[in-house]
């Protein structure tokens, strides 16, 4: 199995002090892992630095290496509506996503994005595409964005909290899609999430952050079965207990 994605010794800095404690981590090809952890673990940050994209408060260690061995990344974010212009309609901001990715038209990018569109059940995809990021809930701005990453076929998906916004049902939806485009074009996918729900839905492999640092990685099924660390148990319990006794 090779690695798409390989991170050695990622150490980030802020005001001095090291918010990301010298990480080690890699992302196997065509798998989805899930990083999980607590608010203010580092999840996003460390995922800033894979994107290339660390605000300008933060730096990298000279020791980190971050190899990606693919050959291109497309991120979704926890807020579409915010990485979204509020003034240009959807179809023309995804076609200027998509053109950085894949030569094409405007008039093929409309074709292939109606296919996949309609595909996932949007009713009217070109009346969607014709909207305002505004006219649109936050499930289907997500939705489009995924829609967008199945056109783009990247080597690899990155998701920061991409279904933490959303009602529970669009939720189930987005993992959905999530799990059909890693088995229909076996597209590595790294998920940022505080929630372990997430993780057993989507991940086959978790890495569990905290405070900076990681505390276990492995396989998802292991990880459940057995963790091995008093704090990943902890969360684990949290977690479960919470949702039964929600259920
Ligand atoms: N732009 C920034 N300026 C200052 N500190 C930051 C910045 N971004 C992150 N941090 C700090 O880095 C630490 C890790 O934050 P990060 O956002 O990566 O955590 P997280 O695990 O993703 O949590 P959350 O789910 O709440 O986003 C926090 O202590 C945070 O305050």
């Amino acid at each position: 199995m090779e690695n798409i994605l390989e991170v050695e010794d990622l150490g980030i800095m802020i005001d001095g002090e090291k918010i990301v404690k010298d990480i080690s981590f890699f992302v196997h090809d065509q798998h989805i892992t899930c990083i999980v952890g607590e608010s203010g673990s580092g999840k996003s940050i460390t995922m800033s630095a894979v994107l290339g994209l660390l605000p300008k408060v933060a730096c990298k260690t000279k020791e980190s290496k971050i190899m990606f061995h693919g050959d291109s990344m497309f991120c979704i974010y926890q807020d579409p509506m915010n990485s979204l212009n509020s003034s240009v309609k959807v179809g023309k901001q995804l076609y200027q996503m998509a053109k950085g990715y894949k030569k094409m038209t405007r008039t093929e990018f409309d074709q292939q994005m109606g296919i996949i569109l309609e595909r996932i059940k949007f009713e009217d995809p070109m009346r969607t595409l014709n909207k305002y990021p505004f006219e649109l809930s936050g499930g289907m701005l997500q939705r489009l964005m995924i829609a967008c990453a199945i056109l783009v076929t990247p080597s690899l998906i990155i998701a920061d909290e991409p279904t933490t916004a959303l009602d529970v049902s669009i939720q189930k939806e987005i993992m959905r899609e999530f799990r059909a485009i890693n088995r229909e074009y076996q597209t590595a996918i790294l998920v940022v999430t505080h929630d372990f729900g997430v993780v057993a839905e989507l991940a086959d492999d978790v890495i569990v952050m905290h405070d900076g640092e990681i505390v276990e990685k492995g396989r998802v099924l292991d990880l459940f079965d057995s963790p091995q660390e008093e704090y990943t148990k902890r969360l684990l319990k949290a977690s479960f207990e919470g949702a039964e006794n929600c259920s």
